[in-house]
């Protein structure tokens, strides 16, 4: 099948790309730029990729459908709200890897601060968390990196009620990838290396997308405390998330609940009592792996998530939702092991 890809020249898109180009039901995958943009070589829009030779052609909806069998959109926040509107329109398969399409229009507005997509569009989309969300729409709105490692650390706790709802903290820490291409002032090397930078505290947008999927597991949980601090990797996202227990508990029993929710999904790994994940567990695979611990002292659980971001935060889910969504294999098309050292 011949597959479409706006964004190739952003971080997630350059990941995807590399996946799409060696997924075993890939034929080919045509690439799309701006709106109104000149034909691009795709070796002089991501250098990196020297031995291609396709183009990047501007993007044009009809003929996105007229080609492929599906677009992949790897674009900024506020770029697919009217870009594939044509394409919703018409219910072409779209699997969207920016958060345009994951809340509700006035929530969107809160936490983008732009104007959100259409209400009748956002009424097609469905949220890809791909280990708990099978009921896919043709317009899938793929999870952002800190939603993805916060909540499959949380599901098993909030789906079973094991934990006070209303004491979820997270402290989730990302790589500088997870900002995109862009250059900023904390981007700049001089300000991240060497440094741990906070930022968007209480603010970050991920906050009503973790709470509201949360919500859809147990209304109960009313809101998190989730702080966000870039950390001097590249890839990578530890999610370190603190709750009380409902009743006092053991780490063997939380663990227990752990593996029975996660015993059949492959990119879930949770490790045995007394290890804790590191981020060379999962940078370049579509992993997450989980730590689990519990306090006695304090009655309080520890889990600590991790993933790559452009691989399970990003590129990665965009694949297992593919996978789902053409009824492929789980496993196509996506790495079993990490990059290391
Ligand atoms: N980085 C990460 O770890 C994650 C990112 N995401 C989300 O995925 C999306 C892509 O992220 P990331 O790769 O980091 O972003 P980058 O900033 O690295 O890249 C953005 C991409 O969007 C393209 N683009 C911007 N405006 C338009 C437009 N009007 N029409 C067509 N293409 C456009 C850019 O093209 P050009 O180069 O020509 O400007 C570029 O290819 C974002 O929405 C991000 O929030 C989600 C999960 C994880
Ligand atoms: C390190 C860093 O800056 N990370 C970005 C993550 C962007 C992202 O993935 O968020 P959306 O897909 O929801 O736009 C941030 O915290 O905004």
């Amino acid at each position: 099948m011949q597959v479409a890809l706006v964004g190739v020249s952003g971080y997630s898109g350059m990941v995807l790309y590399r996946l799409l180009k060696q997924h075993p039901a890939v034929d080919q995958v045509n690439l799309y730029g701006h709106q109104g943009g000149q034909l691009a070589a795709l070796k002089t829009v991501v250098p990196a990729f020297q031995k291609e030779t396709v183009n990047v052609r501007p993007f044009d909806a009809a003929t996105v459908m007229t080609e492929n069998a599906v677009l992949f959109c790897a674009t900024s926040a506020g770029v697919t709200k009217t870009l594939v509107l044509p394409l919703i329109a018409a219910d072409f398969p779209v699997i969207d890897l920016s958060g345009d399409f994951r809340l509700p229009a006035a929530t969107y507005t809160k936490w983008y601060h732009q104007a959100a997509a259409p209400v009748q569009a956002l009424a097609k989309a469905s949220y890809g968390l791909a280990e708990f969300n099978h009921r896919l729409t043709h317009y899938v709105a793929n999870p952002g990196c800190y939603a993805t490692a916060t909540l499959l650390g949380l599901a098993p706790l909030v789906q079973q009620h094991l934990l006070d709802p209303t004491s979820i903290v997270v402290d989730a820490k990302s790589g500088l990838s997870g900002a995109g291409k862009k250059l900023t002032a904390t981007s700049q090397f001089t300000m991240v290396n060497d440094n741990l930078q906070l930022y968007k505290v209480n603010q970050h947008q991920h906050i009503p997308e973790i709470v509201q999927q949360l919500k859809q597991w147990w209304s109960a949980v009313p809101a998190i405390e989730f702080t966000t601090t870039l950390i001097p990797v590249t890839r990578g996202i530890m999610s370190t998330i603190y709750a009380k227990a409902a009743t006092p508990t053991t780490t063997a029993a939380l663990l227990q609940a752990f593996q029975q929710v996660y015993a059949d999904q492959p990119f879930v790994q949770v490790l045995p009592a007394g290890e804790m994940p590191t981020l060379k567990q999962v940078i370049g695979s579509n992993d997450c792996v989980l730590g689990v611990n519990y306090n006695p002292v304090t009655k309080t659980i520890l889990v600590v998530s991790v993933i790559d971001n452009l691989m399970k935060g990003a590129a990665g889910q965009a694949i297992q939702n593919f996978n789902q969504l053409f009824q492929l294999p789980a496993t196509a098309g996506l790495p079993s092991l990490p990059v290391f050292p």
